[in-house]
């Protein structure tokens, strides 16, 4: 195993307001993480420093052993792949599914002139079968329901084949069963030996796929813990973390909290 993503001592800091407080962080290949923590938290001023979109104040990010500050962030992020409500109200409400998916070989949003290759096409139809969406790609992206909405997202993270995959909140605004239908998919991929190192921001424990490895609480830009999910998902740790006196439900490998 080597490390995909180190953070030494990193702070975030804006005007008065630190964002993030020494952290220090380290995920390896073949690790599937899940940042948990109330709004506010930093937790996606902490995926932003890990998709090279942000540097820190202070402290040494290292991603894909390329040190922040002295690489070409333009020639790193397409090793990363990106999941985010931003990025959705970025791409055009008239482009198909295919070219959404497709146009990440560019890093663009919004086909243009651009000239893709067979192996562009067959990874992106190859992506449209995997997430289900097989029967929508001439479907226009403004048209879709929310669920699909993500799964087409995570596909297009996904079409660079990336080395590190960040998912900023994907379950977010879908009903129950969009919601696990989704993490079921999550799950088949964090199982999937050849997936990426995977980085899943989120507020709810319920969303938490089971084959997930680590887990990282974060309350006002400090750790509360991180580590393997069975040590740090404790009533205790998460209780901390959301300032409120928790009760904890596990269900198999899933969990869900009720205020005590
Ligand atoms: N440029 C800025 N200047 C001052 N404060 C900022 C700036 N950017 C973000 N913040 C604040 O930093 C804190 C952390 O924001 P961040 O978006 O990382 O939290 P989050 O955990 O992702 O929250 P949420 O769960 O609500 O999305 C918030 O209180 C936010 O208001």
């Amino acid at each position: 195993m080597s490390a995909v993503l180190e953070l030494v001592d990193v702070s975030v800091v804006r005007g008065e307001k630190t964002l993030l407080d020494s952290v220090n962080w380290t995920v390896q290949d073949g690790e599937r993480w899940v940042i948990l923590g109330p709004n506010g938290a930093g937790k996606s001023t902490l995926l932003s420093i890990a998709a090279a979109r942000l540097h820190p104040t202070t402290g040494m990010v290292d991603i894909l052993e390329e040190i922040l500050g002295a690489v070409d962030v333009f020639e790193l992020r397409p090793r990363i792949g990106v999941s985010s409500a931003t990025l959705a109200t970025q791409i055009p409400h008239a482009e198909t599914v295919r070219d959404v998916i497709v146009t990440a070989a560019y890093g663009v949003t919004g086909r243009w002139r651009e000239e893709y290759d067979e192996s562009d096409d067959a990874r992106a139809v190859e992506l449209l079968d995997a997430w289900g969406l097989g029967d929508l790609a001439e479907r226009r992206f403004g048209t879709l329901s929310e669920g699909e909405r993500k799964r087409v997202l995570i596909a297009r993270a996904l079409m660079t084949d990336p080395e590190l995959l960040l998912l900023d909140e994907p379950a977010a605004g879908l009903d129950v069963g969009g919601r696990e239908k989704l993490v079921a998919r999550l799950d088949e991929l964090a199982k999937d030996p050849s997936s990426p190192a995977i980085v899943m921001v989120t507020h709810h424990l319920e969303e938490v796929p089971d084959a997930f490895t680590h887990a990282m609480l974060l309350r006002e830009g400090k750790i509360v813990a991180a580590g393997p999910v069975g040590q740090v998902m404790t009533q205790k740790n998460l209780s901390e973390t959301f300032n409120l006196p928790l009760k904890l439900v596990k269900v198999g490998n899933r969990y869900a909290a009720f205020a005590r």
